[in-house]
């Protein structure tokens, strides 16, 4: 038996490991995960998006290809805004999608995507919901914060001082009876003309590069303090720059995805990295 097929991709530097497995054969536990996105003793990266065949391992979708989304730490999420980019542009890449318009099944329920010919997609994200509000302590110094469902948790702070000088090292600390399953942090500087610029710090994986989810998030919680529901901003992450529209009930976000390599992961490894 030859080694399991992997891809590396990242959009806007928020980078994952993809394992193509239609029929949902691999056994992926948490400890393959967790070695997987390890930097050091794995491939790294910030998660693992196996592509599995809707209907395979119980994961149902009215698209053929469903995003299991994984992660850094083994964990299971809902939904990742630049993971599913990436494995949009994967499908196409593998022949397995025609670029253009097609829909993509997350545990935050179906998202339709449409990859665009200059190498950007274009994820109609679902709703932005605003669900109270929170606060977050990082390094000793509170802030608060405005609370977003996009199909995962995030708490939305945002800050008069310059998001660089934050120390995002550690895990912030946040109200685990508001979150109880955790929580997604931005942190946001308006820039002005409806510009954000943004860090995060990703529940299950550290400081990232880019979130897309977040950056949703970000911009709902910006119109919402403006007294608004309705708008579009770009958003500038460490990893790059990303476009968000929120409507009521409806939000979308473009950015760049890249596959960067492929390759066959070595089969003791993987045995040993199960256990
Ligand atoms: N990086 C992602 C979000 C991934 C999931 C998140 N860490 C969670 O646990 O909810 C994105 O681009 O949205």
């Amino acid at each position: 038996m030859g080694g399991i097929e992997f891809l590396k991709g990242h959009g806007t530097q928020n980078d994952f490991v993809l394992l193509p497995d239609p029929s949902g054969r691999l056994d992926l536990t948490a400890a393959r995960v967790a070695a997987l996105c390890d930097r050091q003793r794995g491939l790294g990266a910030d998660g693992v998006l196996r592509v599995v065949r809707s209907g395979a391992a119980g994961l149902e979708s009215a698209g053929e290809w469903f995003m299991d989304y994984r992660n850094a730490d083994g964990s299971i999420a809902e939904m990742c805004g630049n993971g599913v980019r990436v494995f949009a542009r994967y499908l196409v890449e593998a022949g397995l999608a025609e670029a253009g318009e097609f829909t993509v099944g997350t545990r935050a329920g179906d998202r339709p995507v449409v990859v665009h010919p200059d190498r950007t997609v274009t994820v109609h994200m679902g709703p932005a919901a605003i669900t109270g509000t929170s606060v977050t302590v990082v390094a000793g110094r509170p802030f608060s914060g405005v609370a977003v469902d996009v199909g995962n948790p995030h708490l939305v702070s945002v800050l008069d001082d310059d998001v660089a000088d934050l120390d995002l090292a550690h895990q912030p600390d946040f109200d685990h009876d508001f979150f109880p399953a955790g929580v997604n942090l931005e942190f946001v500087n308006l820039l002005g003309d409806g510009a954000l610029r943004m860090r995060v710090h990703e529940r299950g994986v550290g400081e990232t590069r880019a979130c897309g989810t977040g950056t949703v998030a970000a911009v709902a919680a910006a119109l919402h303090l403006a007294g608004t529901d309705t708008g579009s901003s770009t958003v500038d992450i460490p990893g790059g720059r990303v476009t968000v529209t929120v409507a009521r009930g409806a939000s979308t976000l473009t950015g760049p995805a890249e596959i960067v390599a492929r390759g066959e992961l070595d089969e003791a490894w993987w045995a040993a990295a199960g256990v």
